[in-house]
């Protein structure tokens, strides 16, 4: 079944003009627009995600992979303008043109984003059990014994120590703060999970326990995953097919399996060359 279906997605920074896509883009050689100075984030991206399955968006830094995940994760950057259609199992019409109350309810049941930055997702000087149960009961929840079961189940199945739950976040190590960033997606069981960068900031031996857990609590939960990260490994971990994205374009796509052995874009040759 197909979860969720984008197509011709865009963000631009900038004023804008009728010539900003065509002047930018993998084969401009720049994502941003000589004649009126914007910057095109992304754009032309179309792509979808079946139930369970884990998508991969792989490219480097500034390619525009937060953009095209922040849209897939119906996350508003007033700053941008933006474009395309979001469609998602069991909801009529376009999600980019839904209310707030409508968007507010994806976005605390269906639809979780695990942001880049800690601090974009997570309030440190709350305890890490209170961020998980601010997002249960902005979803209405309000049984504090309700509340508290969900917690420690929560904290168990991403393996944080359920004895910490009441300390302040910010007293957590880095791959713990991105674990309550992870059960708190979890915490109303979406049907997709947007990583942003989930490795950023952390050791390698802590990455891989983190990436780890989140791939055998994804194949627990069933749940749908887009990964976005600069790191091919990350996604060739996590990810069953994988988007490359440069100068703001998805520029292949494929099972990720296929994109390691034999890439077609030079680009992501390049790519796999680098981490080989
Ligand atoms: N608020 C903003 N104002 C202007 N330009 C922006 C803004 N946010 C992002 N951009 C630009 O949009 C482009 C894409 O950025 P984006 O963060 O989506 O890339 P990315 O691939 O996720 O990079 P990174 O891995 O470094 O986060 C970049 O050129 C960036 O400078």
């Amino acid at each position: 079944m197909t979860l969720l279906e984008a197509r011709d997605l865009q963000t631009r920074y900038g004023p804008g003009c009728p010539r900003c896509v065509e002047s930018t883009g993998d084969r401009a050689g720049t994502n941003q627009c000589p004649h009126c100075g914007s910057v095109v984030a992304c754009a032309d991206a179309d792509l979808s995600v079946e139930a369970g399955e884990v998508v991969g968006i792989v490219g480097e830094s500034g390619s525009g992979k937060s953009s095209l995940a922040e849209l897939l994760a119906l996350e508003r950057d007033d700053d941008a303008t933006t474009a395309g259609e979001v469609h998602y199992a069991g909801h009529d019409g376009n999600l980019l043109e839904v209310d707030y109350e409508t968007r507010h309810d994806l976005r605390t049941g269906e639809i979780a984003l695990v942001h880049q930055h800690i601090r974009d997702g997570l309030n440190l000087e709350f305890t890490g059990g209170g961020n998980v149960a601010e997002k249960l009961l902005s979803a209405g929840q309000r049984s504090y014994e309700d509340v508290r079961a969900r917690i420690r189940e929560l904290f168990d199945e991403t393996e944080i120590p359920v004895a910490r739950m009441d300390d302040p976040t910010s007293t957590y190590s880095g791959g713990m703060q991105r674990r309550v960033q992870i059960a708190r997606a979890l915490a109303t069981d979406p049907d997709l999970v947007v990583l942003d960068e989930p490795t950023t900031g952390l050791d390698v031996s802590v990455q891989a326990r983190v990436l780890d857990m989140f791939r055998r609590v994804q194949r627990e939960e069933g749940v749908a995953a887009i990964v976005v990260s600069h790191d091919l490994s990350v996604v060739r971990l996590l990810a069953d097919r994988t988007l490359v994205m440069r100068h703001g374009r998805i520029v292949e796509s494929g099972l990720t399996d296929r994109i390691m052995e034999d890439p077609h874009h030079e680009y992501t040759q390049t790519l796999i060359n680098s981490v080989i």
